[in-house]
């Protein structure tokens, strides 16, 4: 196939290495220096576009994309107040997306894992439960995408909890009220990912956590998801690509 890279950093330059040695081409690399190079007639010379950016520019690169009638997956976090929209423009222009918090398989299986072990805890009420997610200090979101999608798993499960809140370890303090589920973010030098669920009662403490080595993990993941969009029209979350299910165990 032939890939767009759009953002060519820490992830960017990985994703390229799997790409490559899986017999892809990179035929368009873009970076916050060449971003007018991101247009329609640049796009249409690929057969799908990876965006690993920022935040701030993942929606327009998103867009412009559809106009190109280029898939496109999306790792870039940050931006997903506006999903809905997103999800709706791509349906409607059968244009093609997949986006995930996290495409390591690792954290998918974690993913699926939180969700159980969350109805379970749902029987427990003498039991608390907080989110932890610590990354490295060039983060420019709060909390993670995976941290937020752990937290819905939670909160869709555990009927004392409703809703998410966000504390930044050193930067805002947060009082949560009992039916609100804290998310912990602490920032600290190198870390390329690591989130935690933690179950808290008089008693005793369960943890399930997941960490990151290094972002190879992310990187071969978004590289398989390219492979897997290729050919199809629609809006798709990573969950559709790992397809775990209950009844296989
Ligand atoms: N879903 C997943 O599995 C994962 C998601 N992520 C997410 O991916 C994103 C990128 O992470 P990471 O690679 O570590 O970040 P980096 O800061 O290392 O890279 C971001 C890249 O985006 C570029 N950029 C800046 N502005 C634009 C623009 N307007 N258009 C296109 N590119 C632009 C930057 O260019 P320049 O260097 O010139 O500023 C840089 O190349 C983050 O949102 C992160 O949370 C990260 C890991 C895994
Ligand atoms: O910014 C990162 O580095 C990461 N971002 C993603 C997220 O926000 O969850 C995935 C991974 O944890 C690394």
């Amino acid at each position: 196939m032939n890939i767009a890279l759009i953002g060519y950093g820490k992830m960017g330059r990985i994703i390229e290495q799997f790409a490559v040695d899986r017999g892809h081409h990179i035929v368009l690399k873009i970076d916050a220096d060449n971003r007018d190079e991101l247009n329609t007639d640049n796009l249409r010379k690929a057969d799908v576009a990876i965006d690993f950016s920022t935040p701030d520019s993942a929606i327009n690169n998103i867009y412009t994309c559809f106009d190109a009638g280029t898939p496109i997956i999306v790792g870039t976090t940050g931006w997903y107040g506006q999903l809905q929209r997103v999800k709706d423009d791509c349906l409607n222009g059968k244009k093609s997306l997949l986006y995930a918090s996290n495409f390591s398989v690792g954290v998918n299986v974690f993913f699926f894992v939180n969700k159980v072990l969350a109805k379970i805890m749902d029987r427990y009420p003498q039991y608390d439960v907080q989110v932890e997610e610590i990354h490295h200090t060039k983060k420019l979101d709060s909390p993670s995408g995976t941290a937020m999608t752990i937290a819905e798993g939670i909160v869709e499960n555990v009927e004392r909890k409703n809703e998410w809140v966000n504390e930044v370890v050193g930067q805002t303090e947060i009082i949560t009220k009992p039916d609100q589920l804290l998310i912990e973010s602490h920032r600290i030098e190198e870390v390329p990912g690591t989130h935690t669920v933690i179950y808290s009662s008089e008693v005793d403490d369960i943890e399930f956590k997941h960490t990151a080595h290094n972002r190879a993990g992310f990187a071969l993941g978004a590289v398989l998801a390219a492979e897997w969009l290729n050919g199809k029209t629609g809006f798709y979350s990573v969950k559709d690509m790992f397809d775990f299910n209950i009844s296989d165990i």
